[in-house]
């Protein structure tokens, strides 16, 4: 597949997408969330690939959608085409992925950074929904996750007056997992990533689908759903793996089975 709008590589097991249409500030058009769909659809059927990383440029993870190309959008054409749901796919994947921040995440790029699993900030990152002074507020989760993430009365400030935060007070709000050098970025993510990679991959997948459930359910159905996957572990051999490792004192060698 020949891509335009991103970079698309794998590193070991850690398959690495860069958005990559750096004269718009890696503004999200329908070409670019289209090429990341099916990017993500390979690495997510690669059985070779256990973690995913996401990332931009120095100056921009992403600016956002493509205003450019919404401008002119009509409310027919919004609803029938259902305008900005495919983007949501890339929360709905089951590998992990990690989203390394540098500069601008605007807006849907702030949103496409929340769909991922853990965000990785440079020092030089920059969140915000500035929707509101475009006329619209945001439309790809930033209202629901950003409100779950950092809370109502953080998420509220954001959304209503466009205020961008950095990256420290992103990592304080929980934001973010932590703050990287931008020199440094990169390669921490794909070391984390490839740490994750190096786990069993139906478990890391088990482990993201039960702290994702805990956004969507109550503690005691939550709990209950968490107890039924961790019983259902011990069906593995990466576990018996796993825990035989300790005991002998070597490196487990999970089979993802
Ligand atoms: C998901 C949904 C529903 C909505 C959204 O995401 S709406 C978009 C939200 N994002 C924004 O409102 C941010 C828009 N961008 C900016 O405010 C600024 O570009 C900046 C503060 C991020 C950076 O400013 P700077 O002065 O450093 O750079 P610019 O000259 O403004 O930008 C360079 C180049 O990129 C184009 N650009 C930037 N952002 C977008 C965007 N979101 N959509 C389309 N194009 C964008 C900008 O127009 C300029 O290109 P030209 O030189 O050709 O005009």
């Amino acid at each position: 597949m020949a891509y335009e709008t991103i970079l698309v590589e794998t590193r070991g097991k850690v398959g690495l997408v860069t958005l990559n249409r750096p004269q718009a500030l890696n503004a999200l058009n329908s070409q670019l969330i289209s090429e990341l769909n099916t990017a993500l659809d390979g690495f997510e059927k690669d059985a070779g690939i256990g973690a995913i990383v996401i990332t931009g440029s120095e100056k921009a993870f992403a600016a956002g959608a493509d205003i450019k190309e919404m401008q002119n959008l009509s409310y027919p054409e919004t609803y029938l085409e259902d305008f900005i749901t495919s983007w949501d796919r890339v929360a709905g994947r089951r590998k992990p992925i990690i989203a390394a921040v540098a500069g601008f995440a605007l807006g849907g790029g702030c949103e496409l950074a929340m769909m991922c699993d853990i965000i990785i900030a440079a020092d030089t990152a920059k969140f915000g929904q500035p929707e509101i002074k475009l006329g619209v507020m945001p439309g790809a989760g930033g209202t629901q996750r950003m409100t779950r993430i950092i809370g109502k009365a953080k998420a509220m400030e954001l959304c209503l007056t466009g205020r961008m935060m950095g990256a420290e007070e992103a990592e304080r709000s929980g934001l973010v997992a932590r703050i990287v050098p931008a020199a440094e970025l990169l390669d921490d993510a794909l070391k984390t990533a490839a740490t994750i990679a190096d786990m069993s991959l139906p478990i890391v997948m088990m482990t993201k689908e039960s702290v994702n459930r805990a956004y969507e359910t109550t503690l005691a159905e939550g709990i209950r759903f968490e107890r039924r996957l961790f019983h259902a572990m011990f069906a593995t051999a990466d576990q018996k793996e796993g825990m035989a490792a300790f005991v002998d004192k070597r490196k487990a060698d999970f089979k993802n089975r």
